[in-house]
């Protein structure tokens, strides 16, 4: 069988993480395992640096990347993408009753993970708030509970999972889902050319979603 080597970046629940046993688990390692039994692939996953990924992909060190990353048309300009297999918009977290609405971060420090459509999104469109960069958000939320930042931004369904785990925060204001930068949903990017991947996954999440099985691992991880 063929042998699909996928990169990610797990430190991102519930998209991807790492458990005890040092296995990266989470809803895009269910979908992609789903889409390689469908492809009778064997599939295997990497973690590395987000903001490697890409640059990885096209070095030819992995097949495909699959990490929550958001169909933007700037990265449309370096891969090609699946169609979209979630639906996704981003979410500020702060300390519970710390910060009004997103309006009062104007000139406060805000985290984000390097190389994402959240830092970008902020560099663009919020350019009064001090946009902080981290290498997993996982170090960002520690920052945010200590008191180095004011905020976090994120992808919503990741925002409500620190909120699960945190208490003491609260979500920000409203969903954003300007969509240059998160509206159009999370994809599979493999090279440019490489449009016989792209259809096979997009084939098998066809498949997966007709039979029910896409639904049982959306459940699995994002049930409230
Ligand atoms: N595995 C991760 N750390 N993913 C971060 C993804 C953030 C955002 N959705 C993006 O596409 O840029």
């Amino acid at each position: 069988a063929e042998t699909i080597r996928f990169a990610t970046e797990a430190s991102y629940p519930p998209f991807e993480f790492v458990d005890a046993n040092n296995k990266i688990m989470g809803f895009d390692v269910d979908l992609a395992n789903a889409l390689c039994k469908e492809m009778n692939a064997t599939c295997t996953f990497t973690n590395q640096a987000f903001d490697s990924l890409i640059p990885s992909l096209k070095f030819r060190r992995f097949d495909a990347v699959m990490a929550g990353m958001d169909i933007t048309p700037e990265r449309e300009k370096q891969v090609l993408f699946s169609k979209p297999y979630y639906e996704n918009s981003a979410l500020f977290i702060a300390q519970k009753g710390k910060v009004a609405d997103v309006a009062a971060l104007k000139g406060k420090r805000v985290g984000v993970q390097n190389g994402t459509t959240h830092q970008k999104y902020l560099t663009d469109k919020q350019s009064d708030i001090t946009t902080v960069p981290y290498d997993s958000y996982q170090n960002a939320i520690l920052d945010l509970k200590n008191g180095r930042i004011e905020a976090v931004f994120g992808d919503t369904a990741v925002v409500n999972e620190w909120l699960k785990q945190n208490p003491n925060l609260a979500a920000v204001g409203d969903k954003v889902t300007d969509k240059a930068y998160f509206g159009t949903g999370l994809g599979i990017a493999v090279r440019q050319g490489n449009s016989a991947l792209q259809e096979k996954f997009n084939a098998a999440l066809d498949k997966v979603k007709a039979d029910g099985t896409y639904k049982t691992i959306y459940n699995k991880w994002f049930q409230q």
